[in-house]
This record gives structure tokens, C-alpha cells and sequence, in this order.
């Protein structure tokens, strides 16, 4: 017998918080479908639970399960669980009311956002659950019987400001959730949801990994005029990350790694990782063997999902991995977070924040056991992702050491092998202090600079970086292992540290010979370079171009122009190499006739070749390339 039926006011916050699900606070408004789905899946998971803490319960629960049933012509959809069941009592309270705290402050702070985005943002710290079926359906029914009772009730409201409420004979132990749908409406965004293919794709994008099957009729052609149905479970209910590694083979992962990565190669490494702590979640990390070929553009997207229980929230989760770990893949299944939380929200979550910090952490240990482990491995997937990686060193300083000591750099030591930067350090000589690199287009255009040639002379190792990150990192990150990373082509060099006192008045005696040119160099390139000096870094070339410790590279300089930054030139220093015949013989030339007109063209014509030598380019290359003819023809 059932019993009359009851009309109650929902609470004052239920009411605004149904207007605002109702008006659209959501542009997705698919996710209904998934609320109530999860709320099913927990409804299961406290049958079970309940039925094997308490033997008294007399609960059937030998084929838990949720059931989505269409009505065409009532144009109704029923999410159907045989799980826990609420009384009459519960459903007052869970369904008709908001018990948690701070309801009504958030509320008010929903109404003054300034915009649906800011609205949305803020209600993903609450969750709408339940009611985000008032988006798609303008009457919801709710029949449940809770095990372990034999009343059911039956709860109905429109969203408005009323509910009713009666109790109904003969429910099953369960929860049946009815929605009277409102028409299709693509401009609302409101999909037919009747559509078989429609359901199965909802719970497929964000379902498909509750443990529970999740089943629906669906309609197998006809026979004698009579559409034949059968039930089919739309949901894979694999949930790798959720079993323990024991039980995960390396077949099953790499499958999995396949489906959500779409790449057809075996990952490099798995990082499987559970946490129950006070935020409990599991992780399924991989770092794939190939980089994608959009890796470096810009709407590359991170490779980490959010799930919550078991529910899709969203892909290319920045909040869980920094930019330059976008190429991880996998999933991070939170237990206890809203279905709703927003991008914004997360990012500020003090929780995530401590997962994103855990996660990068096991991802760079993961890379330096390989590097430490199998040497090829690591070779390929530092060729992969290398570059990327650096960029760690601009973003995330927490973790600059671990960073640096993955890195793997060409260097002068060998021309087949890269180095790391501690097995750099071990090779330092007595008394360098610093670590010694050149930034460049290509490994050739830097071996061949003339920045080099002392330090070959000398015997000091360089480091040659040509990925167009390096320009940036090397001048952020202070030192490795207590060394400075200094730019040979940048700042004075005196390679002879432990000078006499001959070589001091050596010095003193070329700065004399060269008092005169020095000043005029200077004046006549002054539309070029900012200094002119004796070079102590060169051994056979006549000049480089060096800039000042905190100058801009010219590729650094030219990367910044391509993506649109004004700049002003940046002039560096014209350094001339004493010893050098042509050098010389300009001296010479200068001192006889400071006014000769031929002597600028010679000076524009050494600037020109410095640049070229290290692979840089000319401000007017046909001018450059007149002066020399004309010079060449004059020697025949
Ligand atoms: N199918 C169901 N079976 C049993 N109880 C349910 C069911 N659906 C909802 N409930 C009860 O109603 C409560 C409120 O549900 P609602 O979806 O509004 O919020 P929630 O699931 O608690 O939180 P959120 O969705 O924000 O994570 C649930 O906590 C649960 O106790």
C-alpha cells in the first residue's frame, strides 16, 4: 500500500542551486549521464561493502549492476542501479537538501561571478550530482528501496520549488532514477538523448572504467515485424590503474597504453603508483618510445586524464603535469574529489598541487634509472625527448638538480658520444671552475667557431649545445654541482690563469701596439658592434664577436624576433687576434695613414668573416660580399 503523498519545499539553497543547474550553468550538459552513473556505482560499492560487514543484510548482490532503459514514445530514460537504496528519511535528506557546509556562502559568490565561465568554475568546487538531471529533464522520478527495508519510496519534482514524496509497494532493493526529457535542442546543447548511439557514447567517453557493468537493450534487428532486443554491457570496466602491478601483465598495459595514447609503439616505461594517504589516488604513467609529431606545437595537449572513482573528468590535465612533461601519458583516478571540479579549481588545489609535485618526481626518477640502467634506452629517449625536457630547467625550479642531471649534451670531448654534465665535471682540469659551453645552429657550426680555438689549444672540453632551448636555460640555471656555466663566445676569457709576470708585460706591450687601432675599429664598426679588443681566445682566426656576460645570444635574439618580440639590436664585441697576419698589417696600415679609405671596407670585411666563422649571419651579405670581391681583385 502506499502512502499519501507529501509535498515538501526544497531548501532554500536547493532551490537557487536547481535554478542555476536548470539555466544552464553548463555548456556540457552530457554530463548528467555520468553523475548518475556514479551515484549508482557508489550505491553498489556500499551494498557490497554493507553486505559483508553486516551478515544480517539480506542482499542479493550476486550480479551488481546499472541499467539504462529508453522510452521512445514517453520519451523517458531510466538509470536503473540494484545497489544500496535509500529510505524515505535518506532521500529527504540527501536528495532534498544540501548538507554541505558552506552552501549559501558559495551560492552568493555564484551570483556575483562575473560570467557563466566564473559561475562554472566556482560550482565545480560543489558538484551538482543528482541534480544536473534537471539540465536535460523537466520532471525527474526517484524510486528506491533501501536493503534491508521493505518500504520504498517514490520521490518526484519538476526542479521548481517542491518536491513530492509517497511510499510505493513491491520496489526492488535499488535505485531507479526516471527522467522526463525535455525535446532536443542543439542550440541549448540539450542531444537527443534517446539515441542509443548518443547513451553509448557518453558512457563511453566517461563511464567506461566503472567497475560495475553498466547495460542497456539494444535493438537486433527484427523478426516477424517485432524488433529483437538484448542487453549489452557498454562499458570495458577495466580499470588497470585500479589493480594492483602484481596482477597487471606488461601485455595489458602496453594495450592500454595503446588505447588511451593512440600510438602504435610499445611505451618506454610504465610508472604505476598508488597513494592512500589523506588524498588517496592511483596513477598509470607511461613514457612512450617515440615523441609525437606535434610535440613542439602549440596546442599540443598534456597526456594525463583526471578520473574521480573511476569517472572520466577530463583530459590534457594541467594541473597534474607541468608543460614540459606533456608527453607522459596516462591517468590519475582521485578518490575524493567533485565530478565537477573545474581546470581553475584544480590548479589551485593544495592536494593536486602535492599529487603534481609526486608524479614529476617518479617520472624524472623513472628517466634517471634508465639513464643509470640501459644506457641505449635512455639515449633514444633523451633523442625523444630532450629538448622538451630543458625546458624543465626554465619552468620548474624545484626541480632543477634532478633535471640537470639527466641532461646529455654533445661536447668537444668526442664526436660520437654525449656527455652528461657530472661526467663533464669529473673531467674538468685543475683549476677550471667553470663549466665551458657554445650555444649554435648545428654541432658543426660550433666545432668550427673561432670562439673554440683556444680552448681546443688548450685542451678545455666545451660543451656544444644546439637545441634553441639551451640559449635560454644555461643563462637561468646558476651552476651544476657548484660550477657556473659560462658562454665562451660571452665575457673576457684568460684561459692563463696562473700568468707570470712575462706575459703580463707581453700584454701590456700588444695593448701599447694596439692603442691606436683598437679606438678606430671601434668608431668605424660602430654601427655594428658596441667595443673592439685583443682576443685571448683565439689561435688562427683574425676575429670573433663575443658579447658581454648578460647579452643576448644572436639566435636567442632571432628566436625572440620570430615569435614577434621587439628587441633592439643587440651590438657584441669585435675581438682581434694580435698575432694574426691580417691584423697585423691593418695595424701597420693604420699607423702609416689613419685616413686611408680603403682601411673601413677592410674592417667591415673582418667583422663579415668573424660572423661567418661562427655560423652567424651578415646584416647586408651583398654589401659583404661587394667589399671582398672588390678587395680580392685589387690583390691579383
Ligand atoms: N542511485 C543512488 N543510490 C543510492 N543513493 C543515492 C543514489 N543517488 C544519490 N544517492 C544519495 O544521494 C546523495 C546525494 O547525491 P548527489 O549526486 O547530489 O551528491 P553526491 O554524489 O554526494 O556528491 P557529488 O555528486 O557532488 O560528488 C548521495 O551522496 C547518495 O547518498
Amino acid at each position: 500500500m502506499g502512502s499519501p503523498v507529501e509535498t515538501l519545499e526544497f531548501q532554500a539553497e536547493t532551490r537557487q542551486l536547481l535554478q542555476l543547474v536548470i539555466h544552464s550553468i553548463y555548456s556540457n550538459k552530457d554530463i548528467f549521464l555520468r553523475e548518475l552513473i556514479s551515484n549508482s556505482s557508489d550505491a553498489l560499492d556500499k551494498l557490497r561493502l554493507e553486505s559483508l560487514v553486516d551478515s544480517d543484510l539480506e542482499a542479493d548482490t550476486s550480479d551488481p549492476h546499472i541499467v539504462l532503459g529508453v522510452d521512445r514514445d514517453a520519451r523517458t530514460l531510466t538509470v536503473t542501479d540494484n545497489g544500496i537504496g535509500m529510505t524515505r528519511a535518506e532521500v529527504v535528506d540527501l536528495i532534498g537538501t544540501i548538507a554541505k557546509s558552506g552552501t549559501a556562502g558559495l551560492l552568493e559568490r555564484i551570483k556575483q561571478a562575473k560570467d557563466a565561465e566564473a559561475a562554472q568554475s566556482l560550482i565545480g568546487q560543489f558538484g551538482v550530482g543528482f541534480y544536473s538531471a534537471f539540465m536535460v529533464a523537466d520532471k525527474v522520478s526517484l524510486r528506491t528501496r533501501r536493503a534491508g527495508t521493505t518500504e520504498g519510496t517514490l520521490w518526484e519534482s519538476d526542479g521548481e520549488g517542491s518536491y513530492e514524496i509517497s511510499s510505493v509497494d513491491d520496489l526492488p532493493v535499488g535505485t531507479t532514477v526516471t527522467l522526463h526529457l525535455k525535446p532536443a535542442d542543439g542550440e541549448d546543447g540539450l542531444a537527443d538523448y534517446l539515441a542509443d548511439w548518443k547513451i553509448r557514447s557518453i558512457v563511453k567517453q566517461y563511464s567506461d572504467f566503472i567497475r560495475w557493468p553498466i547495460r542497456m537493450a539494444v535493438e537486433r534487428g527484427e523478426s516477424d515485424g517485432v524488433a529483437v532486443t538484448e542487453m549489452e554491457t557498454l562499458n570495458s570496466m577495466k580499470a588497470l590503474w585500479a589493480r594492483p602491478r602484481s596482477e597487471v601483465t606488461e601485455a595489458e598495459y602496453h594495450e592500454f597504453y595503446k588505447q588511451i595514447s593512440h600510438d602504435w609503439t610499445d611505451p618506454a616505461e610504465i610508472i604505476h603508483m598508488r597513494s592512500e594517504g589523506t588524498f588517496a589516488y592511483d596513477a598509470l604513467l607511461f613514457i612512450p618510445s617515440a615523441a609525437p609529431f606535434d610535440l613542439f606545437s602549440q596546442q599540443t595537449k598534456r597526456g594525463v586524464q583526471l578520473y574521480v572513482k573511476r569517472v572520466f573528468i577530463m583530459d590534457d590535465c594541467e594541473a597534474l603535469v607541468p608543460n614540459y612533461l606533456r608527453f607522459v601519458k596516462g591517468v590519475v583516478d582521485a578518490h575524493d574529489l567533485s565530478l565537477n571540479i573545474s581546470r581553475e579549481i584544480l590548479q589551485h588545489d593544495r592536494h593536486i598541487r602535492g599529487v603534481r609535485r609526486r608524479l614529476v618526481k617518479k617520472v624524472l626518477t623513472a628517466i634517471k634509472d634508465m639513464q643509470t640502467g640501459n644506457a641505449e634506452q635512455y639515449a633514444k629517449l633523451w633523442d625523444q625527448f630532450g629538448r622538451v625536457l630543458k625546458e624543465g630547467l626554465i619552468e620548474d625550479t624545484d626541480n632543477t638538480e634532478a633535471l640537470l642531471d639527466l641532461i646529455s649534451a654533445d661536447s668537444t670531448h668526442d664526436a660520437e658520444k654525449t656527455t652528461t654534465l657530472r661526467e663533464y665535471v669529473e673531467r674538468m682540469k685543475d683549476g677550471q671552475d667553470a663549466i665551458y659551453y657554445l650555444t649554435g645552429a648545428t654541432r658543426a657550426a660550433v666545432e668550427n667557431s673561432p670562439h673554440m680555438e683556444a680552448f681546443t689549444a688548450k685542451g678545455y672540453e666545451v660543451l656544444i649545445l644546439t637545441d634553441p632551448v639551451d640559449e635560454v636555460w644555461v643563462d637561468q640555471v646558476p651552476d651544476f654541482d657548484g660550477h657556473r656555466f659560462q658562454s665562451i663566445a660571452k665575457g673576457q676569457v684568460d684561459l692563463d690563469s696562473d700568468s707570470d709576470e712575462n706575459a703580463d708585460e707581453e700584454k701590456s706591450k700588444r695593448e701599447a701596439d694596439f692603442a691606436a687601432l683598437l679606438p678606430w675599429l671601434a668608431g668605424t664598426l660602430s654601427d655594428h658592434v658596441k667595443a673592439a679588443r685583443l682576443s685571448s681566445r683565439l689561435t688562427t682566426s683574425a676575429a670573433c664577436v663575443v658579447g658581454d656576460a648578460q647579452d643576448m645570444t644572436p639566435m636567442l635574439e632571432k628566436m625572440y624576433r620570430a615569435m614577434g618580440q621587439q628587441i633592439p639590436p643587440v651590438k657584441r664585441i669585435l675581438e682581434i687576434n694580435p698575432a694574426h697576419p691580417l691584423i697585423t698589417a691593418l695595424r701597420d696600415a693604420h699607423a702609416k695613414n689613419a685616413e686611408d679609405t680603403a682601411l673601413p671596407d677592410l674592417a667591415e670585411i673582418i667583422l663579415g668573416t668573424a660572423l661567418l666563422a661562427e655560423g652567424g649571419d651578415l646584416s647586408d651579405p651583398a654589401r659583404f660580399a661587394r667589399l671582398l670581391t672588390e678587395r680580392l681583385a685589387r690583390t691579383l
